[in-house]
This record gives structure tokens, sequence and C-alpha cells, in this order.
């Protein structure tokens, strides 16, 4: 049994890796870190929890929680994880981080995008950016593995088979996101409040959001260039998913059946990763719940730019469910374990 501790398991993303785990056959959850919480019953913040996890919260020391878990989640704000880290801790336990401390390889670039100094910049050349359709054989081997952003994964994954066969022009590249509230966290924020989100959809981060980064640097890696994209975030008044609409132009003449074959080159084998039928969009709605990544494609020949799609569940593939498949692979359990959960409708 793998003994598993989670920081910030009072959080929205903790919350998931909390439901999530209780159902895994192979792991254990030891610790509920909070900081709000201490000593309080964690069924009393998620009562969803009632009858099903008996522990209380603890705090936040993964000094100490370095020496009962195997692994820690770390599902806290960003900068937490870099201010904790050390190799005393790395050699106890492995770490998942949930924020995006070491998912930016430039240290200046995090710094310049969070706007907070790098605690622990000498362990971001080690950490593994944990998007496992794409790194799975080094999170195989990682201590420090860096879990994906929710807009990122969802963005990456459905433009990542046309950046790497290099058919579109990776600079005329827009994604175009929407996500549920959940993606925000469970904070108390003034934006957030239901009178401001419901009835409304707003863009915000435009031509700012930190996430711009991080799909540039991954799609970089794909395509073998640098790539400068626009990336536009949304707020819709839903609790969880994310929708991306990606524009591109292509770099020649393509047909439906040849964009096909290239996603399916990539993804026929992925569990998680549905490539739809033709002509249907996906939908939030038909990932709700589970890690799958719903993708479709369209190409406009009068524009002669490709549309690609994608959905998400932010908290499953998009945070927790990601983490946990990185977990699976970390310790050499089948991909698929804790995850096969089915969509929930409607
Ligand atoms: N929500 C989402 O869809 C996604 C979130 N993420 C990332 O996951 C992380 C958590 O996000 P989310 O769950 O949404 O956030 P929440 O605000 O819902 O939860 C934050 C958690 O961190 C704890 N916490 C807050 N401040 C500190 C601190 N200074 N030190 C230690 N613990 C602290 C909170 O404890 P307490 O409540 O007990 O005070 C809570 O458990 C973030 O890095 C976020 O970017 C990544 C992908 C998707
Ligand atoms: C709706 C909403 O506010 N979403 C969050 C999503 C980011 C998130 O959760 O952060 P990481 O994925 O980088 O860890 C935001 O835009 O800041």
């Amino acid at each position: 049994m793998i003994k598993v501790g989670i920081i910030g398991a009072t959080g929205y993303a903790g919350g998931e890796l909390v439901r999530i785990l209780s159902a895994h056959k192979d792991a254990q959850i030891v610790w509920y870190g909070s900081r709000s919480y201490i000593d309080q019953k964690y069924a009393d913040v998620y009562r969803n929890m009632f009858e099903i996890v008996d522990a209380k919260c603890l705090d936040d020391n993964m000094e100490e929680l370095a020496k009962q878990a195997d692994v820690i989640f770390t599902a806290t704000p960003q900068g937490f994880c870099a201010s904790m880290m050390s190799e005393e801790i790395l050699a106890q336990t492995k770490i998942i981080d949930l924020s995006a401390d070491y998912r930016i390889k430039d240290v200046a670039t995090y710094e310049k995008w969070y706007g907070i100094a790098h605690k622990s910049p000498q362990f971001i050349k080690e950490a593994v950016y944990g998007l496992c359709e794409i790194n799975r054989e080094d999170v195989k081997g990682a201590r420090l593995v860096a879990n994906p952003g929710c807009y990122t994964t969802c963005s990456i994954l459905t433009a990542y088979p046309l950046a790497k066969e290099g058919i579109i022009d990776m600079n005329t590249l827009i994604v175009d996101a929407k996500s549920g509230t959940s993606g925000a966290g469970r904070g108390a924020k003034v934006p957030n409040l239901f009178c401001e989100v419901n009835e409304n959809m707003k863009a915000y981060g435009v031509a700012s959001h930190r996430h711009t980064p991080e799909i540039e640097e991954q799609l970089g890696y794909a395509s073998g260039e640098e790539v400068l994209i626009n990336f536009t975030p949304h707020l819709v008044p839903m609790n969880r998913g994310i929708l991306a609409t990606e524009y591109a132009t292509l770099k020649k003449e393509v047909t439906y059946e040849e964009v096909k074959a290239i996603y399916d080159k990539y993804y026929k084998d992925e569990k998680f990763v549905r490539v739809l039928p033709k002509d249907v969009c996906p939908e939030t709605k038909w990932v709700e719940g589970s890690n799958y990544v719903d993708i479709n494609f369209k190409i406009d020949s009068r524009t002669n730019r490709i549309i690609m799609m994608g959905a998400i569940d932010n908290l499953v593939k998009g945070a927790a469910g990601q983490a946990v498949q990185n977990m699976n692979l970390m310790f050499g359990l089948p991909e698929t374990e804790g995850l096969e959960l089915v969509p929930m409708f409607p």
C-alpha cells in the first residue's frame, strides 16, 4: 500500500485528490494537510466524505510528512512547494506538485509571470513535467513531478500532434479557453461570488495569463521552435470544465483523413484521450468527473486555418486525476488505477 500525504487537502484540487484516492486500491491517505482546519475532522470540511474519511486535518509540515509518506501531493498556492523543498525531503519521499513551481524550466520566466521569487531553483532541472501522455517514460523515474496546469493540459494535448508533425504555423496559434469557477479554488474572492459569476461570462488575464509561457514552452519542445501564442482565458458560470478552442494557420493543404491520421498516431492507444468522430465537437459535460480529454478539429479551407477543440474536467485531468496518473506511473502501477471514472451526466 502506498502511503500518501496531501498538503492542501482542504482546497478544491486537494479535495478531488481525496475523492479519487479514497477509491484507489493501492493508496492510503495518511495525512490530510490544511492551514485553516487543523485538528478538525476532514469530513466536517467536505461533508461528501462523511462516513468515508474519519481522519482529522493535520498541518502543512512537509518535513515531518516526508518521514511518513511514500508520496506527497502539494495542492497548495504558487510558491509553497518551492519554499519547502529540500534534498532531505526528496531523499525520503516522492513529490507531485500541483502548483506551477517546477513547471517552467527558466526561473526568470517563472518569476516574471508569477511575480514571486523562486525559493528552490536548484530542483527545477530535475523536475519532470507530468503530462503523462507526452512524458510517460521520464515520469516513471522521477522524484519530483510538476503536475501541469489545467488550461495548459487541455491546450497542449489538443494541439500537440499537429505541433509535433509541423503542419501548423506555430506563431499563428490562438488559444481561446473557458473555465468553470472551481478553477479559481475554494478561497473566498469577490469575483467568484455567485452574483458575479452566474449569468455572466468574461475574459480575464488577457495577454498576461500565467499559463501562456507554460503552453509556449511545451509546444515549443513539440515543434522544435520558439513559440509565441495568444492565450485568452474566460470564466464561465459552471462548476467544472475547461473548453479550449485553438486556431492556427495550416502550412500546407491537408485533408480531414490526413489530420485524423496524425491524431491517431499519437492518441489511438491513449486511454484518457478520446479523438471524437468527425464533426462532433467536444463538450465539457461529456468529460465531467472523468480523467478524459475529448479532442476534435475542423479544417476551414476558406481561411486555410485549422480549428482544434479540447475539453477536460479541470479538477480531474486538469489537476487531481493527472496527479494520480503520475503517481501510478512513478510507482509502477497500472496507469488507469483509481481513474476509471465514467463521466457523469447530466
Ligand atoms: N482548481 C483547479 O482547477 C486547479 C488548481 N491547480 C493548482 O492546485 C493548487 C491548489 O489549487 P486549488 O485547490 O484550486 O486552491 P484552493 O484555494 O481551493 O486550496 C488551496 C489549499 O492550499 C492550502 N493553503 C493555502 N495557503 C497555504 C499556505 N500558505 N501554505 C500551505 N497551505 C496553504 C489551503 O488550506 P486551507 O483551506 O486549510 O486554508 C487549501 O487546502 C494551486 O497551485 C493551483 O494553481 C492546478 C490545476 C487546476
Ligand atoms: C478559473 C480560474 O481562475 N482558473 C485559474 C486556473 C489556474 C490554476 O488553477 O492554476 P494552475 O493550473 O496554474 O495551477 C486561473 O486562471 O488562475
